[in-house]
């Protein structure tokens, strides 16, 4: 698919998609400078809800492929791919919507885009030339995501478990572990496999080279 190549990195939520993404790219940047790659986040496409009073915006089910705006991701991929730069929105998961800011994102040669239902759609799919699927064991990942969403995303720990039985377990078993078939390659241990960021950052170097 022309010049660029797109790498998908999905999962659950708290898998690691984001330290794995966050860990390759720097670790190149460090290496190559930073012109050649660009990295995109799956959740900064929730839809906006700015619309909605706060006590609406908490009663959405963030875990369903609904929430995303998926069409505004392919369209930015498309134009990436096409040579045009891109303003990602940016989200705040503490406001439950998209905040005024953008975030430019210029044309790479490797595309890194990360996010829990990249796989589940096939509109999606289409713009992948490479699929990797965090495969971090489901209790490891509720755990993270205690911890997390405590400390980052400003959430108690009843609201956390109340979302995790009701949406973000049924999602996994209905979404995102059934999306792995489509992955090329299948990480364990998430975001510290230092054998799976080299190969990826292998694959990244030659594409770089050619
Ligand atoms: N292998 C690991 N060991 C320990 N903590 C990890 C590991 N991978 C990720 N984490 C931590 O778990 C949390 C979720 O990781 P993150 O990369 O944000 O997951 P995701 O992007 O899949 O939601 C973060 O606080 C992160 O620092
Ligand atoms: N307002 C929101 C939006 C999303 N979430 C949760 O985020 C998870 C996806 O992000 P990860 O970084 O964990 O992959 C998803 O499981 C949603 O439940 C949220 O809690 N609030």
């Amino acid at each position: 698919m022309g010049n660029t190549t797109v790498i998908a990195i999905a999962g659950p939520s708290a898998s690691g998609k984001s330290l794995f993404a966050s860990t390759v790219y720097q670790e190149l940047v460090a290496e190559l400078g930073g012109e050649r790659i660009s990295v995109l986040s799956e959740d900064a496409y929730y839809r906006d809800q700015s619309h909605l009073a706060i006590d609406q915006r908490v009663l959405t089910n963030y875990d369903h492929p609904s929430a995303f705006e998926h069409e505004l991701l392919v369209e930015h991929l498309k134009k990436l791919r096409a040579g045009e730069t891109v303003h990602m929105p940016q989200y705040s998961y503490r406001e439950h919507t998209r905040v005024e800011e953008t975030i430019e994102v210029t044309p790479a040669r490797v595309i890194l885009v990360e996010g829990i239902l990249l796989l589940n759609d096939p509109a999606l799919r289409e713009q992948f030339d490479i699929s990797v699927f965090m495969d971090t064991p489901l209790d490891i990942c509720l755990l993270r995501r205690i911890n997390r969403d405590i400390e980052e995303r400003g959430r108690s720990l009843t609201s956390i478990t109340e979302q995790y039985e009701n949406y973000v377990r049924p999602a996994f078993f209905n979404f995102i572990s059934p999306s792995k078939n489509y992955a090329d390659l299948v990480v364990t241990r998430g975001g510290q496999n230092e054998i799976a960021i080299d190969i990826i950052k292998t694959k990244i170097r030659q594409l770089l080279a050619e």
